[in-house]
This record gives structure tokens, sequence and C-alpha cells, in this order.
């Protein structure tokens, strides 16, 4: 059996080598032939793996180009080096992206494209940023549901088949109207009732399955939305928050899409991202599990409003309610209780509402522009 040995000879490497990261593999030594997908003898040979060349993770982020992925390569590179991080998306980076390190064309759908990329470039961590978001989800289920959950399915296999670390980011969004929502527990009742939110259930819990199965090395954190000041949102429900500070300078009037008094669990990108590398670095032996909820803050349209308009008092803001994305909102978290990850592996939030305003029109000028990725 050549996969066996071949993956036999990687644990015995990976055993060798704590600081590439990786968890003993020796579950999915004992199991991973039972992997659904067919792997020929001649793919065995052609995967064959060693961790021993390198201190650094070698990591590839799919779905690299939105909201998430440039800033996570960027924090991920000043630690392992430029050459180690590997952005990859299905959209023509912008220059400045392409010019910053390396950039790959890697659609998530595609397989045998996707394995070749990380054999050849011998990657050791993989993040998986790829997704449909909760309101561009809702108005393209089929895609969603293809590239949510059909392309999960090539990630993990390709993942436990190759020894890799997997990242994949959950969501307030992986709640509903059934979960107790203030605060929300990591371990409860979750029904959500959007696409997106049924795929990242099914996210965590193949996940987790993969990794008492197969020994997958699968952590994955519930992000609340996210709050970006130098990239764009990728249409979602909790954008108002970040639009709100472009609009507010450069045109001094803002009209939101959500009701005034809508609570959600915001989190500024510095801290999203930091919390992303913290959990990846993570002895496994800290981890109690492997998805847990993460928090910062949390405030309604309202109260962002009054805190922006203390920079901006003359800003005015119209409430022009999308009903679909309200009804997404009130089946979502008004907070979330993330002391799992406090007591396991020392997560602390550095930004609440204050120290968000002040750092978003620190980088948001009435000179600046919103950098898109596409
Ligand atoms: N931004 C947030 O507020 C937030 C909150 C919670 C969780 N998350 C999760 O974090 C991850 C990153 O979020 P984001 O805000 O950067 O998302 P985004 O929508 O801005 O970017 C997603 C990227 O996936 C890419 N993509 C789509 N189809 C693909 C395919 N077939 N193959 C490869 N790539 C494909 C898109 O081109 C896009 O660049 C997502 O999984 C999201 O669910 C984000
Ligand atoms: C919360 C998060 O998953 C994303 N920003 C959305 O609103 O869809």
């Amino acid at each position: 059996m050549p996969l066996i040995r071949s993956v036999s000879k990687a644990a015995r490497q990976l055993l060798l080598t704590p600081a590439c990261g990786c968890e003993p593999l020796s579950r999915s030594v004992r199991n991973i032939s039972a992997l659904s997908r067919q792997v020929t003898s001649s793919d065995a040979s052609f995967h064959s793996i060693s961790f021993s060349e390198t201190d650094h993770p070698k990591v590839l982020i799919t779905g690299g180009l939105g909201q998430l992925g440039v800033g996570l390569a960027t924090l991920l590179r000043k630690k392992f080096g430029n050459k180690n991080v590997i952005l990859s998306d299905i959209r023509m980076p912008p220059s400045h992206v392409s010019r910053s390190g390396p950039f790959i064309y890697a659609d998530i759908l595609d397989y045998k494209n996707l394995r070749e990329i990380v054999v050849n470039n011998r990657i050791t961590w993989l993040v998986h940023y790829s997704a449909l978001l909760s309101a561009v989800g809702e108005a393209n289920v089929t895609l969603a549901r293809d590239v949510n959950i059909t392309g999960l399915h090539n990630i993990l296999d390709i993942c436990a088949q190759h020894g890799v670390r997997l990242f994949v980011p959950s969501t307030i969004g992986a709640f509903g109207p059934t979960s107790p929502r203030n605060p929300t527990p990591d371990l409860c009742i979750q029904r959500p009732r959007t696409i997106y939110g049924v795929s990242k259930v099914h996210a965590e819990l193949m996940g987790e399955y993969y990794h008492h199965k197969y020994g997958l090395d699968f952590r994955c954190l519930r992000y609340p939305g996210i709050i970006s000041a130098d990239s764009q949102p990728g249409g979602g429900t909790t954008d108002y928050a970040v639009q709100i500070f472009h609009d507010a300078v450069k045109m001094g009037k803002f009209v939101c899409n959500l009701k005034a008094d809508t609570r959600l669990p915001m989190m500024f990108i510095d801290d999203c991202l930091r919390a992303t590398l913290e959990v990846l670095e993570a002895p496994a032996e800290t981890l109690s599990m492997r998805t847990y909820n993460i928090n910062a803050m949390s405030f309604t349209p309202e109260e962002l409003v009054q805190e922006v308009q203390k920079q901006l008092p003359d800003l005015r803001v119209i409430y022009d309610v999308d009903p679909i994305r309200q009804a997404i909102a009130d089946s979502w978290p008004m907070n979330f209780d993330d002391s799992n990850a406090r007591k396991d592996w020392g997560w602390k939030h550095d930004y609440d509402l204050p120290e968000l305003i002040q750092t978003m029109f620190s980088i948001i000028s009435p000179d600046s522009r919103l950098t898109h990725a596409n």
C-alpha cells in the first residue's frame, strides 16, 4: 500500500519535527485509507511529503481576495516570510497584491487543480476563506451550496490526505432564531435559516468529524461581523458597519439597511486576523474543542451612528430597511459568549467600540478610497 507507506513516512517526520506546527498523524494513518475519495497508487507516490525542510508552515489561503484574505496574508508573511504564504482566488489580483507576494489561481471546485497546488507547493497549513456570504448566498442558493459545501468537501479531503492543518472560519450566522441570542454559547441549538448558515454548520460538523475519524488537524473560529478600513466586505448582513465610515467621510450621509436597534456581535479586522493566527499556532493539547466563538464588541446601528457622529456631527442617517438582511440579522446572536476561547488558548480582543472608531477614522480620511480587491 504505497499511500499508507508515504503517509506513515510523513507521520514519522511530523513526530520528529513539531516546529512545523502539525499534529501527529497517528489517527489519520490508521484511518486515511477509509477516506471516501479513491486515491490511486500513482497518486500516492506523487503525495510523498516532508515538512522537515522548514521550521515555518507553508500556507495556502483560498478565497484570499475578499475582505479578510489580503490582511491575513500580510500578517502571516511578516511572521513566516513572503514566499511561505500563497494567496489564491478565482479573481484577478490587483497589482499591489501581485507585487506583495505569491498569488495563484485556485478554484476550490476544481479538486485536481487544488490538490496539485497543495502538493507542488508542499502546503502544511490551509486557511479556507472562499465562501458566499449571507446576503449574496440568499440571492444565489445553488452557487452558495456549490462553493460553501462542495468546495469544502474538496478542501477537507485534500487536507486529510496530505496531513495539512486546516482553518475554516465559521460565523455568528451558524446560529438561528431558536438559538439563545444574548449571549450565544459555543454549544447550543444551531438551526440557521440561511444557506450560508447551513453550510457553516455543515463545515463545523464535517471538520470535527474528519478530526475524530481521520485525525485531520481542523481548527475553526466563529467570527462576528468583521469591520475593516482598507478592504471591502463581500455581501453580508453586517456590511453596513463598514460602509457607514466611508459614506460618512465621503458624503456626510448614510443609508442603513438594518433597523436602528438591530444588535449584532462585531470585531475589528486586526483582532480577527490575530485570533486566526493564535488558534492556528495553539498547541493541540490546549484545544478542548475544535470550533470556538470569538467575541469583541456588540452594538446596534443607532449606537454606531452616535459614536460616528462624535467625529462627524453633520452625518445624516436614513433607515431604509432591506427585509432580507433584516430577517437574517433578527435570527442571529446579539452577543457572543467566547469564554472557552479565552480559557483554552488565551483569546483576548484589543478593540472595543471607541478604539474601533478612532482607528477607522485614522485610516479613512476624506481623501481615502476603499481598496477594491476586484
Ligand atoms: N467578513 C466577515 O464579516 C466574516 C464574518 C464571519 C465569517 N467570515 C468568513 O470568513 C471567510 C472570508 O470572508 P470574507 O469576508 O473575506 O469573504 P469575501 O466574500 O469578501 O471573499 C470570499 C472570496 O471567495 C472567493 N471565491 C468565491 N468562489 C470561489 C471559488 N469557487 N474558488 C475559490 N474562491 C472563491 C471570492 O472570489 C472572494 O474573493 C468566509 O468563509 C466567511 O464566511 C467572514
Ligand atoms: C457575519 C458574517 O458571516 C458576514 N459578515 C455576513 O454578514 O454574512
